[in-house]
C-alpha cells in the first residue's frame, strides 16, 4: 500500500476534483460521510453523548460534516469549534453554515481551554482539530484541550491524522499531540502511524476510501510503502515438481566465536527453513561439534582458530553469504573480515559484529558488492551512522548512507523499515515478543536463504522481514510475549510460507447476521 505525503495528497484532491468535475466541497462531503458510515455502523443510533471538536481548516470541515449527519441521524451530538485561526477554510465556512440549518445548537466557539466541556469517560471525543495541514505547533491553549481529551478517558477517534502530528516531520512536544484510540485516515495511512516516535498516537488506523482518482493514485511513485501478504505474494517463487535441492541454491553462513556458536546455529536453521537447497556454516573450530551435532542438515567448515574467526577461507561456491552473527570484534576477527572482503564478490547479508567491525572501519563500506544487505538493530545502527535526532533525521541518514553505496538497510524495530537508496518500505508484521536474543539471526539466515534460491536482494528482504515477523505472529499465539525464542520463530517459518495462501480472515460473523446490518 503506498503511503502518499502531503503534497501528494493535495495534488490528488485536485486532480480528482477536476477528473471528476466535482467541488472540493463535494470531497470534503464524501469524506465526513465515509466517517459517519463508520460511525453509523458501529453506533446503531446508541445515544452516548459525541463531542466533535472542528479546526477551521478542512479537516475542521470534515467535523462538521461527520456532526451534520449525526444530527440528521438522531444522534446525541455536540460540536465545537476550536477557534485557533481566523482564516477559515471555504469549504470550512460552507459546513458551518449548512451544521446551523439542521440543528439548533449551533457549533460552540472555543478561544481557550477553560470552558472545555464536562466529558464522560463513557462518551466519545471526535477530533477534527487539524489534519495534514498542520504546519507549526499548536497554541498553548490548544495543546491543553487535547490534554483534556486524554484526561477525559473518552474514545477518541481522530479524522485522518491525529491532530499535532506533522506527516512530514518529528514533533517537538508530545503534549500536543491527540492520543487516538482510533484514526480514519483518507485514501492512504500516513509514514508516521509507523515511526517509533509517533505510531503511540494512532493505536488503531483505517483507510477510509474517498475516491481519490484512480489514475493518479496507481500512477504516483511514493517514497514508502507499506509492505503486508499483498505486497509479498507476488514475491514468491513457486516450486517445480521435478526440483532438486542444487535449485534452491547453496548458503554460506560465516559467524561464531567461542560462547556465540549458537548464533551460527539460528542463522544456518532458519537459512535452511527458508527454503535454501545447501547451507554450510563456517565457524571457530570450537563450533564445529556442537553445530554437526545439533543440525545435521549443515555443513560446517572451520577457521584455523579454535575460538575465534581469524581466516575466511573456503572451498564452495556459494550462491549467498550471510556474515556478522556472533563474530566478535577482536583484532585479528576485523582483519579477517578486510580480507575477506577484499576478495568476495558475492551477495552479501551483514549482520550484528560485521556491522560493529565496518562501524569502526568505514572504510570498509567500499568493499561491499552491490545491493549488500545490512541488518541492524538500533545501536548497530547508530555505530554506523552516528546519533539521530528524531526518527525522520534517522531515516535521512539510512537513506544517505544506502545511496552512498548502494546497500540495502533493515532498521529493526516496531514496525521494521527497509531503506533503499530513497526508497521506505514498512514491513507489518511482527511483535514485542520478538525483542528477545537470536531474532536478528533468524532473520540474517531468512534473508541469506531467499537469496541463495535466487531471490534478488531487495525482494528478497522485503520477503524475508515479512515471513520473519509474520511467523512470530504465528509462534507468539502459543507461547506469548515473554516466553517466544528465537528457535520458535524458526519452528514456524513453514506455516508463515502456507499463511501466504490463505485468504484473508473472513469476518466472524455468521453471513445472516451480515445480511440482517444491511
Ligand atoms: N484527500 C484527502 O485526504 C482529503 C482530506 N480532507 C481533509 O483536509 C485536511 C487538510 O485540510 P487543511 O485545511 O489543508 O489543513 P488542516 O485542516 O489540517 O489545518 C487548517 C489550517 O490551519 C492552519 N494551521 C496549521 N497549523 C496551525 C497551528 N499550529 N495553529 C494555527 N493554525 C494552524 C493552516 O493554515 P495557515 O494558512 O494558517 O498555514 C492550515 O491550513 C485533511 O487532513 C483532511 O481532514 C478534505 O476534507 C477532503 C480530501
Ligand atoms: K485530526
Amino acid at each position: 500500500m503506498k503511503l502518499f505525503s502531503k503534497e501528494q495528497i493535495y495534488e490528488g484532491d485536485r486532480l480528482t476534483t477536476e477528473r471528476q468535475n466535482i467541488s472540493s466541497t463535494d470531497l470534503m462531503e464524501r469524506a465526513g460521510t465515509q466517517i459517519f458510515n463508520w460511525m453509523h455502523m458501529r453506533m446503531q443510533g446508541a445515544q452516548v453523548p459525541v463531542h466533535v471538536f472542528c479546526g477551521i481548516g478542512n479537516n475542521g470541515g470534515d467535523g462538521l460534516v461527520l456532526a451534520r449527519h449525526l444530527t440528521t441521524h438522531g444522534y446525541n451530538v455536540i460540536t465545537y469549534v476550536v477557534n485557533y485561526s481566523e482564516t477559515r477554510s471555504k469549504d470550512f465556512l460552507i459546513n458551518y453554515d449548512r451544521i446551523k440549518n439542521v440543528s439548533k445548537d449551533w457549533p460552540k466557539m472555543m478561544t481557550n481551554s477553560a470552558n472545555f466541556p464536562k466529558i464522560h469517560k463513557d462518551d466519545i471525543i471526535v477530533d477534527a482539530v487539524f489534519g495534514i495541514g498542520l504546519n507549526r505547533p499548536p497554541a498553548e491553549w490548544v495543546a491543553e484541550i487535547f490534554q483534556k481529551f486524554r484526561a477525559s478517558s473518552a474514545f477518541t477517534l481522530s479524522i485522518d491524522i491525529p491532530s499535532g502530528l506533522y506527516t512530514d516531520k518529528a514533533i517537538a512536544n508530545e503534549n500536543a499531540v491527540v492520543h487516538a484510540n482510533y484514526t480514519l485516515s483518507f485514501q492512504s495511512p500516513k509514514l508516521v502511524f509507523f515511526l517509533p516516535e509517533t505510531a503511540k498516537f494512532t493505536v488503531q488506523w483505517e483507510v477510509l476510501d474517498i475516491g481519490i482518482d484512480r489514475d493518479y493514485l496507481v500512477n504516483t511513485e511514493t517514497e514508502a510503502e507499506l509492505i503486508s501478504k499483498f505486497e509479498i505474494l507476488p514475491l514468491y517463487k513457486p516450486r517445480e515438481k521435478f526440483a532438486h535441492k542444487g535449485n534452491f541454491g547453496h548458503a554460506l553462513i560465516i559467524g561464531g566465536s567461542h560462547g556465540k556458536i549458537g548464533a551460527v546455529n539460528l542463522a544456518s536453521r532458519s537459512c535452511l527453513s527458508s527454503g535454501a537447497g545447501l547451507v554450510t556454516a563456517f565457524v571457530p573450530e570450537c563450533g564445529y561439534h556442537s553445530l554437526q551435532a545439533s543440525i545435521p542438515e549443515v555443513m560446517v567448515l572451520t577457521d584455523k582458530e579454535e575460538r575465534y574467526i581469524s581466516d575466511i577461507k573456503f572451498n564452495i561456491e556459494p550462491n549467498a553469504i550471510g556474515i556478522g552473527i556472533g563474530l566478535d570484534t577482536r583484532e585479528e576477527t576485523m582483519k579477517a573480515l578486510e580480507s575477506f572482503l577484499e576478495i568476495n564478490k558475492n551477495n552479501l547479508v551483514v549482520d550484528a559484529d560485521g556491522i560493529n567491525i565496518i562501524a569502526r572501519k568505514k572504510s570498509l563500506l567500499k568493499l561491499l558488492p552491490p545491493q549488500t544487505i545490512l541488518t541492524p538493530h538500533p545501536k548497530e545502527l547508530e555505530r554506523l551512522i552516528g546519533k539521530w535526532s528524531d526518527d525522520f533525521d534517522k531515516l535521512d541518514k539510512v537513506k544517505s548512507l544506502s545511496s552512498m553505496y548502494n546497500l540495502i538497510i533493515v532498521v529493526k524495530g516496531a514496525n521494521t523499515v527497509i531503506v533503499y537508496k530513497e526508497k521506505i518500505y514498512i514491513n507489518t508484521t511482527g511483535n514485542p515478543g520478538m525483542a528477545t536474543a537470536g531474532t536478528g539471526d533468524v532473520l540474517t539466515g531468512i534473508i541469506t536463504g531467499l537469496i541463495a534460491q535466487g531471490y534478488e536482494p531487495l525482494p528478497a528482504t522485503l520477503f524475508a522481514v515479512y515471513i520473519h515477523g509474520r511467523s512470530a505472529d504465528i509462534a507468539v499465539e502459543d507461547y506469548g510475549y515473554q516466553s517466544l525464542i528465537a528457535s520458535h520463530i524458526i519452528e514456524t517459518i513453514g506455516e508463515a510460507y502456507i499463511d501466504l495462501f490463505k485468504p484473508p480472515e473472513q469476518t466472524t460473523e455468521p453471513a445472516q447476521e451480515q445480511e440482517e446490518q444491511q
